[in-house]
Parts: structure tokens; sequence; C-alpha cells
């Protein structure tokens, strides 16, 4: 069973107005940590508010660990959003609580009793690294600081699942880490669900499992994050991808590249490799073997999902047809070759 089934959900803001919703739907199994990347207005945020029913979609429907949450009367749909931990880009605490009082507010209003409170907070403080701050007030903490509160406090009345909007878009990089790496350790021990949107590729990089690429209402791609990154279809993935990837090759480095020779031909590709043959020597086999030179103008080997992964950008010259040969060969391995322009 899927822990959030969402099935062609979908919303409009006004009549006329384009869809901020469109037949959306995503499964996300238990223990998955499942993001949604997109541009501003993709209609992330109206997402995520629909999973807790925060936002209510014009059509569709919305399954919680098993739970129809649209067909939940209040009390009901009150009890099914305890089971979801939402925590906010601007961590949305109050200034006049200590960081103790932030994290027992949603067990205030539940109406839990101040010692079965405090019990709690004690268990949750140290989840977060935020013992020795229990009597700070959050103007007195770092921003990283005030998103463990707000991590804390979404996870006060013991949810599955974790719903996090934006949770690192206010954070500097180093900070945004040590959130994340905080999320992906509580999904382990806590043995949640959590669901993300970002705007970031990198976000997704290093935390998620699986990705869905939204624009304009859509989901316009979905895999595992190592497919997505490695294989993109859309243009919009591609341009996604390229962010953290990066591709470019200076202009500088292309006016300095050697002419080719006479009867020679010059093909300026990308390579992207993925999986077995990351690790094989690619270039000097295909240079020997189909008498072609191939200069590295850039090149870079990363690591996504665990994988190792590297990304490089070539100069082949050669006689046309034995180019070809070589690119087709590289082909038939399985690593992604396509073309910076530029065929001379
Ligand atoms: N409460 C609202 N009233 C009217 N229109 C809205 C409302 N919330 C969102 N929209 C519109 O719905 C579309 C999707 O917005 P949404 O906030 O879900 O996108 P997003 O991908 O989360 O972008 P951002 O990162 O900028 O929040 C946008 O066109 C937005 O203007």
């Amino acid at each position: 069973m899927a822990a959030i089934a969402l099935s062609r959900l979908s919303k409009r803001f006004a009549p006329g107005a384009p869809p901020a919703l469109e037949e959306v739907s995503l499964e996300i199994a238990p223990g998955e940590v499942f993001g949604i990347v997109g541009r501003s207005g993709a209609g992330k945020s109206t997402l995520i508010r629909c999973v807790n029913l925060l936002e209510r979609p014009d059509s569709g429907r919305v399954e919680v660990l098993g739970q129809d949450l649209m067909s939940l009367d209040e009390a009901a749909l009150r009890a099914a959003r305890r089971g979801m931990g939402m925590v906010f880009q601007h961590f949305n605490l109050h200034a006049r609580r200590t960081v103790a009082e932030n994290v027992a507010f949603p067990l205030e209003v539940a109406g839990m009793a101040r010692a079965e409170r405090e019990r709690r907070v004690a268990e949750l403080l140290p989840l977060v690294g935020l013992e020795a701050k229990r009597d700070a007030y959050p103007a007195q903490l770092s921003g990283g600081q005030k998103q463990r509160v707000g991590i804390a406090r979404a996870l006060a009345s013991g949810p599955r699942i974790l719903l996090c909007d934006e949770a690192t878009s206010a954070l500097d990089p180093e900070t945004t880490a040590e959130i994340l790496a905080l999320i992906r350790d509580l999904r382990a021990r806590l043995d949640l669900t959590v669901l993300l949107i970002t705007h970031e590729m990198a976000v997704v990089k290093s935390v998620c499992d699986r990705v869905a690429v939204m624009e304009a209402g859509r989901v316009i791609e979905e895999g595992p994050v190592f497919d997505v990154f490695t294989r993109p279809t859309q243009p919009t993935t591609r341009r996604f991808v390229a962010e953290v990837i990066g591709h470019s090759v200076p202009p500088g480095t292309l006016s300095r590249l050697p002419q080719p020779g006479p009867g020679e031909a010059r093909r300026l590709v990308q390579v992207l490799f993925a999986g077995p043959h990351s690790t094989r020597a690619v270039v000097s086999e295909a240079s020997r073997d189909f008498d072609v030179d191939m200069n590295i103008v850039s090149g870079r080997v990363d690591e996504i999902a665990g994988e190792p992964f590297g990304v490089m950008a070539l100069a082949a010259y050669g006689a046309p047809d034995k180019l070809e040969g070589a690119l087709g060969w590289m082909r038939s391995l399985g690593l992604h070759v396509t073309e910076l322009g530029e065929a001379a």
C-alpha cells in the first residue's frame, strides 16, 4: 500500500485562471523520500497542501495511509492530520515562545496534559540536536536551529509522514546540507515517509529517492532520482539537471579548440556516464579502436543516490565515418551522448 496516493488531482483558484493542478497522480511508497521539483508557480505548494487538505482539490482523490481524506468529517480529518507533520520554509515559529514551548505547541492544541507534553519535548529535542537550546527564544537561534525547532514541532504528534515545503530554501548551502542529512536520518530512525517540495535540484540530488518534476500544474516527468538525473526526457528536466551537473563549455574554450585537419571532422559532444560503464576507459578505447582523437574539454564525476555518475564534454576529431562509429559505439554501451552543436 502506498503511504500517499494522489489520484487525478485538479485545482483552479478562479474560473478562467490557469489550473494550479491538472490531473496530478502520484504514489509515494512507505519510507521513501520523494521530491517534487518545479519552478515558481508550477503548483508544488498547492500540491503539498492538498496532501493534508489545507487546500481542497476541485477533483481527484487523496489517500494517506489507506484513508480517503476527502471523505472524512472535520474531527476525523484533524486526527488524520496529526499523522502528518509539516515543515515550512520560514519556520513559522512563535517569537514569544521558547524552543520547548514551540515544539509543545501542537500538543497543547491537541489537549495533551502539561507533564506529558514536557516528557514528549524532552524526547524530541535530542532528536534534532537542540537539548541545549530548550529555553532559548527563536530570535536567539540561527536559521538552521530554527528549522530544527520546526522539524521537532512537526514530529511532536508522532506522525508517520513528514511534509516539507521548501524546508531549506531560506538556508545557506552548508546549513541546507545539515538539515537534509537530519531529515534522512530521522526518516530512517522514525520510519517516516517524506514528501518534500523544492525548486532546487541540488536538494533532490542529495536527499530524495524518487522525484517528480512539475510544470504548469502537471507532473511532466517522474522516476528514481538517478534515472531522472542521468536520462532526463523533458527539456525542463534537462535544464534542472544541468543546474546541478553542469555541461556548459566556456565559449573561450571552444574558440581555442584546434580546427579539424584535411579530411577530418570535429564533433563536440556531451557524454553522460552512469552505472556500470562510469569507470570504464571509454575515451581511450574509442580513440584506439576507431582511430579518432578525443580531447576532453570539461569533465566531472559525481555520485547520485550512491551511484557513480560522470559528465564530460569532448571534442572528437577524425574521419566522419570513424567519428560516427566511435560515438555510436559509446551509445551502444548505454552512455548518453548528445551533440553540443558545432559540427565541422
Ligand atoms: N491561494 C491562491 N489563490 C489564487 N491563486 C493561487 C493561490 N495559491 C496558488 N495560486 C496560483 O496557483 C499556481 C500554482 O501556485 P503554487 O504556489 O502552487 O506554485 P509553486 O510551484 O509552489 O510556486 P512557489 O514556489 O512560487 O510557491 C500559481 O499560478 C499561483 O499564482
